[in-house]
Order: C-alpha cells, then structure tokens, then sequence
C-alpha cells in the first residue's frame, strides 16, 4: 500500500458521449494546488469493479472522484461502500439523475471544488433485489421508458422525451400491486410504483418532495394515473402529491409483488421485467462530497 495520500479519479471515457480531457486537465491542477496525488483510471467496461478495489488496496485513497454517469458513480458507490472514502462526483453522462438529485452545479469549476470539499454528508443506500440503489428505482411506465430510451440509440435527454410519446400510448398499464412491510399489506393499482431514496428522476422531475436522503427510511410512491398536465407540473417542481394521484408509503424494509412481470429500472438502468421486489435501507453509508447549502440542509435536518 502506498503512504502518501491519493485521490483516484475514476473516468468512464463513453459517459455522454462527450470528451472528458479538459475535466481530467483542471482536476489534475486543482489536485496538484493542494497536498495529494492523483491516480487516474479510465474504465473499460469489462470487469471495472475488481480493478478499482485493487487500486483502493494499492493507493488507499482518501477520496474517488468520478467522471461519469449514474452507470459509473453506482459503480464506485459499490466499492466505497460503509468505507471511510469520500465519493466526488463530477457529473458526465446522458442523464445525470444523481447530481441533480444531489443539487451538484452545473459548471465544471464548481463541481471540482464540491468535489475537493470537507463538506460532506453520509446517506443512505437501498437495497433493490440484491442491488445497490442510490437515488430511484420505479416498476411501469418510467422503467419502460428507460428501456426503450437505451434501445433507442438516440442519448441525452431528447432521446429520453422522443421515446415517451409511443411508451404511454403503448403501455400495459395500469399495474396491480401488493407492497407488504411490518405496517401491514395494501393493495394498489397504478402506472408506476417508485422507490425513492431521493426526491428527483433522472429528468429532474421531482417525484417525492418529503423524500430525505439520510433519514434511514425510504418511500414507495404508487401513481394512480398519468395525466399529462400532473406530469406537467411534477417536472415542473409543484408535484401534486394527493391521494387520489399519488399513494405514499414510509418504511424501513418492504416486497412488492405485481401480478404480471413489468418493467423495472434501477438509478436509470433497466433491470429487466418482474414480478417481485424486496427493498431494505442501510443508513448512512455512503460518504459523499455535496454542495455545502445541500449538506448543510440535511444536517440540521437531521
Ligand atoms: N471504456 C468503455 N467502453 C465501453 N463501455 C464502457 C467503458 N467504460 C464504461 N463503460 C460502460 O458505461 C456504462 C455506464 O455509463 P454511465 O451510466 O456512467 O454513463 P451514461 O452516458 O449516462 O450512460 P448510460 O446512458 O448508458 O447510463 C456501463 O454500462 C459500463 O459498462
């Protein structure tokens, strides 16, 4: 193990289909201004997990700064998961969900320097089926919007809204669900069930305005129907969370079963079609750089 003290940056080269050399250019200044070195790994989309956990054992880094797209900080997510190491985001893929969420700026500038912050904040992880889930993960209409988006071949958030148009005319919703948790059962119809750690999709559509990332709780929000000026306003951030277009479920620990399989997406990626989800929350794992106001918010909230 090497004794001076790394930052790894970790660079997925595809995310967003964009250049990253003038990021990976102002962080190597910005890293060289303070008392650190920098490892730099480029991903390669084949076996990327193991090979940044060697390099934590090699480096031990204090900090992993991702250059990347939901697909890669859920990646590192993994690998720093309930360790001492800071998690830096610098937002580079198609949609970004996660930095939204996170409330991370727009600016290349401001983002390295949240990254290089002391101003961080541990939160909470889901547990979806076995998987890590840092942010939303939804069965029905979204999921399948996410699928046909990523077969699309068209990125960026265009693409997104292209696909939505034939996705809810095509759709087999509505869908039944039974979510059991220690409260009990219910039993509920809708067009999308979403389990929310966070509060925004991807798109930046706020679907869960009281969702807390650090409160060891999680919500499943069943939406009865779609209507397109609802949807209008949601993305607009006055989400109508009445009973009659939304139910919502607070709990630690829940399974989810739907009587027909349906599509079901993870922080973005599609997952697959299925008929039974079990969620659990594991508190204040991860260790992530954000902005100082979103901290500052989710401490004295606490
Ligand atoms: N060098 C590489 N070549 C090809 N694929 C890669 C490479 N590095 C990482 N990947 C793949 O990139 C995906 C993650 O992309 P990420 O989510 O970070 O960015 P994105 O542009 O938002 O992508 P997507 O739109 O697919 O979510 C993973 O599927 C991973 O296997």
């Amino acid at each position: 193990m090497k004794s001076e003290n790394y930052i790894l940056l970790v660079v997925n080269p595809i995310a967003g289909d964009n250049d990253k050399s003038s990021i990976i250019t102002a962080v190597e200044y910005e890293v060289s201004q303070r008392d650190y070195k920098l490892k730099i790994y480029e991903t390669t989309g084949d076996d990327d997990k193991n090979t940044i956990d060697s390099l934590i054992e090699e480096y031990n880094p204090s900090r992993i700064i991702v250059v990347g797209g939901d697909g890669t900080i859920s990646l590192v997510a993994e690998c720093v998961y309930e360790k001492e190491i800071i998690l830096g985001i610098i937002p580079a893929g198609s949609a970004n969900g996660m930095a939204v969420n996170f409330g991370i700026p727009e600016t290349i500038k401001e983002q390295i320097a949240i990254a290089l912050s002391d101003w961080t904040l541990k939160v909470d992880v889901l547990f979806i089926n076995g998987r890590m889930c840092l942010h939303i993960a939804d069965l029905g209409i979204n999921a399948e919007l996410v699928k046909n988006y990523e077969s699309s071949g068209v990125r960026g958030k265009w693409g997104y809204f292209l696909q939505s148009i034939p996705t809810l005319i095509n759709s087999e919703s509505p869908f039944h669900f039974t979510i059991e948790t220690a409260e009990g059962m219910v039993n509920e119809s809708g067009v999308l069930l979403a389990i929310a750690n966070a509060n925004k999709f991807g798109t930046g559509a706020t679907i869960n305005p009281n969702g807390k990332i650090n409160d060891g709780i999680f919500e499943i929000l069943i939406f009865k129907h779609l209507d397109f000026i609802e949807i209008f306003k949601t993305i607009n951030d006055k989400p109508d969370m009445s009973s009659d277009f939304v139910q919502v479920i607070s709990t630690e620990n829940a399974i989810i079963r739907s009587t027909k399989k349906i599509p079901f997406q993870i922080d973005g990626e599609f997952i697959g079609e299925i008929d039974e989800v079990k969620v659990s929350v594991a508190q204040e794992k991860l260790l992530v750089a954000l902005p100082e106001k979103f901290c500052k918010h989710y401490t004295f909230q606490h």
